[in-house]
């Protein structure tokens, strides 16, 4: 594979918290299709990398190169812009909007008419908000919550929310997806449902960064895994050789946790 298929380089990220230093010098290079996972015990840094990466917090130092082109995280939506899209740890909805309305919000990045043009209502907008909206239900359709497009998201259960996230995650068209903790707070069937659809996501040429605390998703979906402890990175490699880590299988058990 050559650098071309590189499409997150991260390099040497370090930010400090007062006298706690939450990233130490830590690295990482998704390639094309990849789904990467970003693990570790609870405070170890993952939530800050995210945050980081995505424009929220600013590090101490460290470089960035996004589809090859050096980027620099700043506010929000200059990160979708750029080519990054992210989900919440707690989810981020427009409550009281359609589930299908959510999902335009994501796509007008991507859009030209622009305010005036909503404002002043010319066919161009009229034709583009035509297009958003076809696109938005497609992308309902794919993540599996179509039939709820007139929903307001906040009726939507909590597994469908996660998916209408993911949906208007996808509108931005990323070069990136960045998914904080999916698959917090489903049960079982959800989560078998949620693994399916980010494996569908990747079959379908995206690239994908995962945090998430449940281990058994991320050895089972994952190319591979980064894992932070005390915000360095103990280990890197493919599921099968990070969890023989020493450090690792350490790292959660130190930390009342089981790696299984
Ligand atoms: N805004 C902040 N101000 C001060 N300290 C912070 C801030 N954000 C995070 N921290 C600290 O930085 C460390 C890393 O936290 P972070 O949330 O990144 O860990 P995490 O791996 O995401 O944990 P969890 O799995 O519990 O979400 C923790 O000790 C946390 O208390």
């Amino acid at each position: 594979m050559s650098t071309t298929d590189i499409v997150l380089n991260v390099s040497g990220v370090s930010k400090r918290f007062g006298g706690l230093q939450a990233l130490s010098d830590v690295g990482i290079q998704i390639r094309a299709g990849q789904v990467y996972g970003l693990i570790g015990p609870n405070g170890a840094g993952k939530t800050t990398f995210f945050n980081v990466l995505t424009g929220l917090y600013t590090p101490d130092s460290g470089s960035f190169a996004l589809g090859g082109e050096p980027y620099t995280p700043q506010a929000v939506h200059q990160v979708a812009k750029a080519g990054i899209a992210r989900t919440f740890q707690n989810i981020r909805l427009f409550a009281d909007m359609t589930a299908l309305e959510n999902v335009m919000v994501g796509r007008h990045i991507r859009t030209q008419s622009g305010l005036l043009g909503a404002v002043l209502r010319t066919p161009g907008f009229k034709a583009e908000e035509a297009a958003i909206a076809k696109r938005a239900q497609e992308l309902l359709d794919y993540v599996g919550i179509g039939r709820y497009a007139e929903y307001k998201a906040r009726t939507l259960s909590y597994g469908d929310q996660r998916r209408l996230e993911i949906a208007r995650a996808l509108a931005t068209d990323p070069k990136l997806i960045a998914l904080d903790e999916p698959a917090a707070g489903m049960n079982a069937t959800e989560k078998v449902v949620l693994r399916e659809l980010i494996d569908r996501i990747r079959n379908d040429g995206r690239t994908i960064l995962l945090i998430e605390h449940d281990v058994k998703l991320v050895m089972g979906l994952c190319d591979r895994v980064t894992v932070l402890d005390y915000g360095k990175q103990i280990a890197e490699g493919t599921p099968a050789e990070v969890q023989r880590n020493e450090k690792v299988i350490e790292a959660y058990l130190g930390a009342g946790h089981a790696a299984h």
